[in-house]
């Protein structure tokens, strides 16, 4: 081959790899804000919340706690790319959230509402058919929760939103149990009080931190409409209650001596934070006890399994 023909030939099979490369990152640019629209990090706690159960309500195989996952993962993602297109004007507004897909424009608004159908869709009959109809059923609950009632009802009316919505989040122990007893009984009803009480401190003290946002967005949070000072009051008084609702389960019988030693612990811990949050007025006290109730959730209910197993 001539020099000149070499050097087209080379710089023709140069465009098509710099083509095919674009490509690829595209794709994979692509697929990452498909992935982030089913927000991974929120779901990596309510799936372990899920197993969790499941290993305290009986001795499920590890294929039935893998579909159950499985079809918990679909059904939360479902509802997060949902949730991706309702909020999408206040998502624009703040900066911790401007550049979702759907936000920012990535992702077309009818691709991201069919996405989160198809995901909530293809969790209800796999949880139908593969686990049982009571799980499918609760896990739908879950995501109409979170969609119907948080998003497009509660969210931007009431300080009350992430209360009363924050009952969608506490439906994956129910998931879980239902999965393996194919019922709920008192015990899986204490576990969801748990999530339940314990979703005001987890938010509120993470919303301190967003107040100015949340207000530029129009959204009524308890920071915005009532002011720090009662936000942190609030989170004292839910950590409390939380603590008290731990002991639920002790008391009826549920879980022995170990989970009292862990939830005393973690309880202790928790409205001691909730005390520095009132005294402390800065940012790192209310950023350290966000940042810890993950850490008390997942070591509350990995006590409840060692509890049971041990
Ligand atoms: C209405 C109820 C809730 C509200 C409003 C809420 C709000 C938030 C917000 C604003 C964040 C930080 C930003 C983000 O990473 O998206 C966050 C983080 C997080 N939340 Fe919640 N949350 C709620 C319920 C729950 C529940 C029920 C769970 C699990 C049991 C949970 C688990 C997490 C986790 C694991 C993170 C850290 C995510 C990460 O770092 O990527 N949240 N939450
Ligand atoms: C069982 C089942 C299907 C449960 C689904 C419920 C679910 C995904 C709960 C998590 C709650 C959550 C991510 C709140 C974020 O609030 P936000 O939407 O106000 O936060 P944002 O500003 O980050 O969007």
């Amino acid at each position: 081959m001539s020099a000149p023909l070499e050097g087209a030939t080379a710089s023709v099979g140069g465009a098509r790899a710099t083509r095919a490369s674009a490509a690829a990152s595209g794709l994979r640019a692509r697929i990452a804000d498909y992935l982030s629209m089913t927000k991974p990090g929120v779901q990596s706690l309510l799936l372990f919340t899920t197993a969790t159960t499941m290993y305290v309500a009986g001795d499920p195989s590890p294929w039935l706690v893998a579909v159950t996952c499985l079809g918990g993962a679909l059904s939360a993602g479902g509802a997060g790319a949902l949730n991706h297109v309702l909020d999408r004007d206040i998502d624009r507004v703040m900066s911790r959230t401007a550049d979702r897909p759907v936000a920012a424009g990535r992702v077309s608004v009818a691709r991201a509402t069919a996405f989160g159908a198809l995901l909530g869709i293809a969790a209800f009959v796999l949880l139908a058919v593969a686990v049982n109809p009571l799980a499918a059923v609760l896990s739908a609950a879950g995501l109409v929760g979170y969609v119907g009632v948080y998003t497009a009802w509660l969210k931007r009316r009431t300080p009350q939103n992430i209360v009363i919505g924050g009952a969608a989040g506490a439906v994956p122990p129910l998931v879980g149990w239902a999965a393996v007893t194919g019922g709920l009984s008192g015990t899986p009803l204490y576990l969801f009080a748990i999530i339940f009480f314990w979703t005001p401190p987890h938010f509120w003290s993470l919303s301190l931190l967003m107040k100015d946002e949340y207000a530029r967005a129009g959204v009524p949070m308890l920071p915005v409409v009532r002011g720090e000072q009662e936000t942190r009051r609030q989170v004292l008084l839910y950590a409390i209650l939380l603590y008290a609702v731990t002991q639920l389960p002790f008391c009826a019988g549920a879980f022995g001596w170990l989970y009292l030693a862990v939830s005393l612990l973690l309880g202790a811990l928790f409205i001691g934070g909730a005390i520095l949050l009132v005294r402390r007025r800065d940012r790192t006290t209310a950023l350290r006890l966000y940042l810890f109730s993950l850490l008390y959730l997942a070591l509350l209910f990995a006590a409840m399994v060692a509890d049971v197993r041990l």
